[in-house]
């Protein structure tokens, strides 16, 4: 058998949900380009799922469910009072909570398209109510309870800081929860297809993609570039550091992707935001700072910025903690986990490949006492 170490170039699925074709992205054959400049996070949260955009009563319909169901079981917060919150990961603290979800939901285990679809609203509504809850119990604040005339975006904001965002933040953090949301067969939605092909549940596909997101080759790398760039501390030491790290043979974080060869189309983006977003902060070091890296490495190394590399310091410039960066994601990338795990219901097979046996042989049992 041949091995295809990670997986490279291996076509797994079909899918009619998010393609990369020649460096470019699309959600349902809508450029990532148009989506971003023109399209509310609701409005791409319908089109994943039901693969075309929303005519406007669906859409104010989403958005009314969306608000209502909002609001986290008590359970949950009072759980997130019973441990040392600030010992904890916030992404550890997002998948146990998601994973608790499942037990004040009377309808975890329904097995229907139908009971699916509920949950998957429900579940893309409480996350933003349980990343900011948990940030403000470790800050020694109350949760504020979500509100029903706010949009998605603008609700996450107001959990967060318990006072109405301005419409620059609004509008920012919304064009992040577009970009972040699907991504054809990365690691996390690989992993929750993988899970829920076994015909697990919702929730379960949900737990362990969130898993996955959290390491740093993957979601946890937004977290790490914010780190970089703080210990880098000033511009003109960019360059330094960065040939220092790589003599170490360390890798840049936000740096190089799987797919991607030329560029990211993501990128732009977040980094027309962060030169925006830091120059209004006062902060226009980090946005600096980031071009001078991505410069230098696309020229050295041949690599390019991904999606994580400029969202770091937009969400810094947009006053959010830096472990709350990579949870953001999950908050927008749960509809394209959604969307993929409803679609592997449809038409399902068990996922499961094969290993080549590299070990030992025809061994010996040999006796313990005799080892
Ligand atoms: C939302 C997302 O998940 S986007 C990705 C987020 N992750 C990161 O930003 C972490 C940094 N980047 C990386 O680790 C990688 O580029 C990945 C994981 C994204 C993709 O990795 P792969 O396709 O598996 O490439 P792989 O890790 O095998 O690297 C290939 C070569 O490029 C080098 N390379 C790749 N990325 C980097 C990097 N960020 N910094 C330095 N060198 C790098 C590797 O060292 C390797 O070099 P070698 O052939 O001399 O050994
Ligand atoms: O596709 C990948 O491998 C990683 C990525 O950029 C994402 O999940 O957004």
């Amino acid at each position: 058998m041949a091995v295809t170490r990670g997986l490279e170039g291996v076509v797994a699925t079909e899918s009619s949900i998010s393609s990369i074709i020649d460096d470019q992205l699309t959600y349902v054959g809508y450029s990532i380009d148009d989506l971003a400049e023109n399209s509310s996070f609701e409005e791409v949260i319908f089109l994943l799922w039901n693969k075309r955009l929303p005519k406007k009563d669906e859409l104010d319909a989403l958005k009314k469910e969306l608000a209502e169901n909002m609001q986290i079981p008590q359970e949950v917060i009072d759980h997130f009072k019973s441990y040392d919150v600030k010992k904890v990961h916030p992404m550890a603290a997002l998948r146990t909570a998601v994973s608790m979800l499942a037990l004040y939901d009377d309808e975890a285990d329904e097995m229907n398209e139908e009971a699916n679809r509920r949950k998957a609203l429900r579940l893309q509504a409480k996350m933003p109510a349980i990343v900011t809850a948990f940030a403000r119990i470790r800050n020694g604040e109350e949760p504020v309870a979500p509100r029903k005339d706010l949009g998605f975006a603008e609700n996450f904001l107001y959990m967060l800081k318990g006072k109405e965002p301005e419409n620059i933040e609004i509008e920012a953090f919304n064009k992040a929860l577009v970009l972040h949301a699907d991504h054809e067969l990365n690691a996390s939605t690989f992993t929750s297809r993988v899970c829920v092909a076994t015909l697990s549940d919702v929730y379960s596909g949900i737990t362990a993609a969130i898993g996955a997101l959290k390491g740093p080759l993957h979601g946890g790398a937004n977290e790490r570039v914010m780190k970089m760039l703080t210990e880098i501390g000033e511009v003109d030491r960019a360059i330094d550091y960065i040939k220092d790290k790589l003599a170490r043979k360390e890798k840049i974080m936000g740096m190089g992707h799987r797919v991607y060869r030329k560029g990211d189309p993501r990128a732009k983006h977040l980094k027309k935001m962060s030169e925006q977003l830091t120059k209004l902060a006062g902060e226009p070091k980090w946005y600096e700072m980031s071009v001078k890296i991505e410069e230098f490495m696309k020229e050295e190394k041949g690599l390019p910025a991904n999606v994580d590399f400029y969202s770091a310091s937009v969400y810094h410039s947009l006053g959010i903690d830096h472990d709350l960066f990579t949870p953001i994601f999950a908050v927008s990338r749960v509809s394209g986990w959604l969307a993929h795990i409803l679609e592997q219901y449809e038409n399902n097979r068990l996922i499961r490949p094969r290993a080549e046996y590299v070990g030992p042989k025809n061994q010996t049992y040999v006796p313990i006492d005799e080892r």
